[in-house]
């Protein structure tokens, strides 16, 4: 709702009254609408402030709302009665103006801001354009270059940034609402003409027609697939080019095209997907409400190699004190000086001084007695972690938390070596860890509700989304991996090329296919993991055994290439060769395609022509299906955690909201059938066997993904 006051004897106040964030819901726009009407029926009332109540002007429309039957009045005409009055209206914006909050500021007549706040049109990010008027006004008031930026990227400016545009009037260090009150008073009974945006003329460089087209081609090389920021740039540009009413009806049309697709359903799923996870549970029934974390003030991390570097970026950059351990003293001398140059460039992104006093560097693992939390980052190698937790569990001091930045070994077994396992769990961070927004923080059967919070909250302190998994083989994210690049293998052997399966996944967005992200990431990596799980059989050219392991199908490809030194873009051949070593610019690979030629005579395979439909559905629903399987596990507490985990780590395209909500848009029994029916192809592949839950799912209707904590809990009671 809206309150309505009279303050000053001549000025009418509206505050916006909707908290958490004064989000434009049905009730505040009703409430608006009957404040401005007092306002102007009032004649002691000679001009109006507009303001949020609790410091925050406005949020933008009630994202809630979206999905359902829209009531109470709309925005665009509240905005344009705004913008129409005959008394001057000013927005006293403090806190937040973002989305329709900004756009209903940019219909009144002046606009104050608090320098500490922040303003912008983020509808991009939620699958929209700013559909109330804010693609038509934004470009008149400061420019369409400017316009352009921040409606296709949805960034926020803060208030010296919006002043420096011409977006606000003035702004202030003082009270808002004040200041705003007496500036209103300044105004009355001024001509309101050249205050209305929407009559101004939509000022363009002389070059506008290449600036549009250099955009256009920006913003569909980055967007992946996703349709909103091709509008934003639509929508701007039929306010350089038509008079206001016409660009409101495109605004129009275009808003009715995103508003209908599947893809700002996703991206508003998202949006709560990433609030859902912070409310983190366990089996046990510890919870993020109920469980206190303990304040870190010192941290240490052990292992200075690439993951360990990032690590201690990100904690030094968020204020933390670090000390930063290396045995060896090659490797920590290299450590250093790389450690100081990605503080370096940081600060100087960042405008901020580099913090390279936070950290104390050591090569001995007592220098880290006196912390209160370690993140252990040595190589990939359970006796290696073992034995530092067992070193670390007798320096440290009482209390100290023990993570482990491992990718998929049993956090259990390391909890095990120290006097109080309770204090163990896994921080599991992603290359670049001092960029990369996710953090898989991961309990194991001993790890206390403490060591969870304390570790959420450390993640969220550094900038992460945290998000809380249970103890597995690869936790979710390398978990869900395995199935997803087994298919992509077999893919081949069947007769696809790994250009045409990257090319696929990449047209359904993934940043990079898979065969391209396997070359960066280094085909050793997972050769060394299956050598420990004792799959890679050296030399094996022939036979049947070679394609079938521990009893189910298994593809060598990737362990030939590795035994002929092809580790990936490092070595300068992998599934695809490059320049020199180290070159990021993949080439298709003759010798690759005469090697499978090889290896399916080898194995009197007969390569057949294998379609985008079948790649998608192989590589995409065998990952989903072992989504399921952790769900039924309880080792995710809901497909959010899995979404969140996929877009943040795995570049999933977020547009799709994630593997799990992608399978309701397929339809969950279009996944079972498809994956009942290449299991039956396939009855070797056991990831392709469709989950109980799923089948569960299907069984009660496919219910909305909201909905699915209520199946979950039933099959996991009966278990
Ligand atoms: C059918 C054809 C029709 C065609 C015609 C169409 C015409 C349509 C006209 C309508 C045009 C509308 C145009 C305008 C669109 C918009 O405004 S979209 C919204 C834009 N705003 C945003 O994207 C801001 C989103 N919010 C945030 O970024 C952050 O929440 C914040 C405001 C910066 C605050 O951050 P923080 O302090 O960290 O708190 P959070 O935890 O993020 O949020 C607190 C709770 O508030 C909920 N919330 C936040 N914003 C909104 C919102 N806009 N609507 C609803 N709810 C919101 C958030 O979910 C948190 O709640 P919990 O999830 O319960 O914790």
């Amino acid at each position: 709702m809206a309150q309505y006051t009279r303050v000053s004897g001549s000025v009418g106040l509206i505050t916006l009254q909707s908290p958490p964030v004064n989000a434009l819901s049905a009730a505040v726009r009703q409430g608006i609408v009957d404040s401005m009407q007092r306002a102007l029926s009032e004649p002691e009332v000679k001009s109006v402030v507009i303001c949020g109540q609790n410091g925050i002007f406005s949020g933008g429309a009630d994202i809630k709302e979206f999905g359902g039957q829209m009531s109470g009045p709309p925005l665009i005409p509240m905005i344009h009665a705004i913008e129409a009055a005959s008394k001057p209206v000013v927005a006293a914006i403090e806190g937040i103006a973002l989305g329709g909050g900004l756009e209903l500021a940019l219909g009144c007549h002046y606009r104050i801001a608090h320098s500490k706040a922040r303003v912008g049109l983020p509808e991009v990010t939620l699958g929209l354009l700013p559909g109330a008027g804010g693609s038509q006004r934004l470009p008149r008031l400061i420019g369409v270059p400017a316009a352009l930026d921040l409606i296709t990227t949805g960034r926020y400016v803060t208030a010296a940034e919006a002043l420096k545009f011409g977006l606000v009037d003035q702004i202030t260090d003082h009270n808002t609402v004040n200041v705003a009150v007496k500036f209103a008073q300044r105004v009355a009974g001024q001509p309101l003409d050249a205050r209305r945006i929407s009559t101004y003329p939509c000022l363009c460089p002389p070059d506008v027609d290449v600036l549009f087209e250099e955009v256009m081609q920006r913003v569909r090389r980055t967007a992946r697939g996703a349709i909103a920021p091709i509008a934003c740039v639509q929508a701007v540009r039929a306010a350089a080019t038509l008079p206001y009413n016409q660009g409101m009806e495109r605004e129009r049309e275009l808003m009715a095209t995103l508003f209908t697709s599947g893809q700002t359903r996703a991206l508003q799923y998202f949006f709560f997907a990433q609030r859902a996870v912070g409310r983190w549970s366990m089996p046990s029934g510890a919870r993020w409400d109920t469980s206190k974390p303990r304040p870190v003030h010192k941290a240490a991390v052990i292992g200075l190699g690439t993951m360990g570097r990032g690590i201690t970026v990100a904690l030094a950059q968020a204020g933390f004190s670090v000390v930063a351990v290396e045995t060896q003293e090659k490797q920590l001398m290299e450590a250093k000086q790389a450690i100081s140059g990605m503080l370096e460039r940081g600060a100087k992104r960042r405008g901020v001084a580099p913090a390279l006093d936070k950290i104390n560097y050591g090569c001995n693992i007592q220098s880290v007695a006196d912390v209160d939390l370690v993140i252990e980052a040595v190589f990939e190698d359970m006796a290696l972690k073992k034995k530092v937790f067992q070193q670390l569990s007798a320096v440290c001091k009482a209390g100290t938390f023990l993570c482990s930045n491992t990718s998929g070994l049993d956090i259990d077994q390391l909890a095990c070596q120290t006097r109080n396992p309770e204090l163990v769990v896994g921080m599991h961070f992603f290359a670049p860890a001092h960029v990369m927004k996710l953090l898989e923080v991961v309990y194991g059967p001993k790890s206390s509700p403490l060591a969870v919070a304390t570790a959420m909250q450390l993640g969220k302190k550094i900038g992460k989304v945290s998000v809380a998994v249970g103890n597995c083989r690869g936790f979710v994210g390398n978990r869900m991996l395995k199935p997803y690049l087994e298919q992509a293998l077999f893919l081949l052997e069947e007769g696809a090329t790994p250009e045409f399966v990257d090319q696929v996944l990449e047209e359904f967005g993934f940043a990079m296919g898979v065969f391209r992200m396997s070359d960066l990431s280094g085909l050793d990596v997972g050769w060394k993991v299956r050598m420990a799980d004792g799959l890679v059989v050296p030399n094996s050219t022939t036979g049947q055994a070679t394609r079938l392991r521990q009893g189910r199908r298994y593809s060598p490809l990737g362990d030939l290439l590795c035994e002929q030194g092809r580790f990936g873009q490092k070595t300068g051949r992998g599934w695809y060769q490059y320049n020199k070593p180290g070159s990021q610019v993949a080439k298709p690979d003759p010798w690759l395609h005469s090697f499978l030629d090889e290896y399916r005579a080898r194995h009197t395979l007969v390569a057949r022509r294998i379609d985008h439909q079948e790649v998608l559905e192989r590589c995409l629903y065998s990952m989903i299906n072992e989504g399921f399987r952790i769900l039924e596990d309880g080792i995710a507490a809901g497909p959010e955690d899995i979404d969140i985990i996929y877009v943040f780590g795995y570049s999933w395209p977020r547009h799709r909201g994630g593997p799990m909500f992608y399978a309701t848009t397929v339809g969950l029994n279009k996944v079972l059938e498809r994956l009942e029916h290449y299991h039956q192809a396939h009855p070797d592949v056991p990831s392709l066997q469709p989950c109980d839950l799923l089948r569960k799912l299907v069984a009660s209707g496919s219910p909305p993904i909201q909905k699915w904590r209520e199946v979950i809990k039933k099959v996991r009671s009966q278990l």
